[in-house]
């Protein structure tokens, strides 16, 4: 632990940021939640609740709350941001200058088109001078702000950004793993939210529990085939940031993917799922950015062709089934030659 705190402020007042200021403020850590909307931080000020995105959930009340970005800026060493794909670049391009040289964590699950980018490039391109990392895991925001337990991953390549963030974050109810993966773990939080659509389809469709566990285990073998191939690291998806997200938001009805997609399985259009939900669905637009990056790059994405195919092409569910189950059978495990390199104790 270090000896004096680092003062720490989260940028976004949805419900991952008002969750991972306010575990922190229980921690009692110097935090400081960013919002835009003054309404909500005055009733998280005098009522300890964020009534749009956290409601009925206690806030701490050490948990400060501000309007003025700059000002929260100015004060904090460590900066988290959770602010949603479509609305993070131009946030950051607000703010990037006076990010210089601050400790900066991306918990932002999406990817921005075009450039086929992820939050920590974007970080990089407006704040060069910042010290960046993504933090990404198993951390549906109402659980963590029950107290349930979990963990996550905080990935980067400064090894003390990593410890500074597992300081501050790391407490009985959350456990804080650290990886130098950053590209791996960014793109494994982003491409899990795609397949969470398509078992909350195959949930509200009452398939049987053989087809979710199979649809959940090809869905991590192709993100796992496109993510090698953009250059991450295989086993980054046998860790949190990858099938352990990835089980979490393909089988809870609190993962908001997970419900745009029970919504289209029960005949609601995209447009009536994603209104009805008022929150962010990352997985839509990855869905379609994800697709044409897929086809560019010739990587073999049957699931996501599948669910672009249904979505947007307006094939018929059957038909695309039908594809799916009759096409080409191939190997289980396409990653063994990792698996059976020599033990670790033989290096
Ligand atoms: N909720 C979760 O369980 C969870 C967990 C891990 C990661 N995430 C990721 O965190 C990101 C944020 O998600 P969320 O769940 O907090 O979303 P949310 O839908 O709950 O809230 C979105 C927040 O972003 C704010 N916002 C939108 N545009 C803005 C702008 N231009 N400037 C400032 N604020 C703006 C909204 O006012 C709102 O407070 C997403 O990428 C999501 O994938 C969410
Ligand atoms: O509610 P979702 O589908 O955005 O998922 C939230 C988190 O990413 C789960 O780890």
């Amino acid at each position: 632990m270090t000896d004096s705190k680092a003062a720490v402020c989260v940028l976004g007042g949805g419900s991952f940021g008002t969750t991972l200021a306010n575990l922190m403020a229980c921690e009692g850590q110097n935090v400081t939640l960013w919002l835009r909307d003054q309404d909500v931080a005055d009733h998280i000020r005098t009522q300890h609740e964020n009534p749009r995105y956290l409601p009925g959930y206690k806030l701490d009340a050490r948990l400060q709350v501000s309007t003025d970005i700059e000002a929260t800026i100015a004060a904090a060493d460590l900066v988290f941001l959770a602010i949603p794909s479509g609305a993070f670049r131009s946030v950051l391009q607000e703010v990037g200058p006076s990010l210089a040289g601050k400790q900066v964590v991306s918990t932002t699950k999406g990817i921005e088109q075009p450039g086929f980018l992820m939050m920590s490039q974007i970080v990089e391109q407006e704040a060069p001078q910042a010290k960046v990392a993504v933090l990404s895991g198993p951390n549906l925001a109402k659980e963590m702000a029950a107290g349930e337990l979990t963990a996550t991953v905080i990935a980067s390549e400064d090894e003390a950004l990593c410890n500074a963030v597992q300081d501050v974050l790391g407490s009985k109810n959350l456990r804080v793993y650290a990886s130098q993966d950053r590209y791996g773990v960014e793109l494994g939080g982003a491409l899990k939210n795609v397949y969470a659509i398509i078992s909350g389809m195959a949930v509200a469709l009452g398939m049987g529990e053989n087809t979710k566990s199979m649809l959940i285990t090809r869905a991590l073998a192709e993100m796992t085939r496109f993510a090698v191939h953009m250059g991450a690291n295989p086993l980054t998806f046998l860790g949190l940031a990858g099938v352990g997200d990835l089980i979490v938001t393909c089988m809870s009805p609190q993962s908001r993917n997970f419900r745009v997609g029970h919504a289209l399985g029960k005949g609601e259009t995209l447009e009536e799922g994603v209104a009805r939900l008022g929150q962010v669905a990352e997985g839509v637009n990855t869905l379609k950015t994800l697709k044409q990056k897929a086809d560019e790059e010739g990587v073999y994405m049957p699931l996501v062709a599948g669910l672009h195919a249904i979505v947007f092409e307006q094939q018929p569910l059957g038909q695309v089934i039908g594809k799916l189950m009759s096409a080409e059978q191939k190997h289980d495990v396409e990653f063994s030659a990792f698996m059976s390199c020599t033990p670790i104790k033989e290096q």
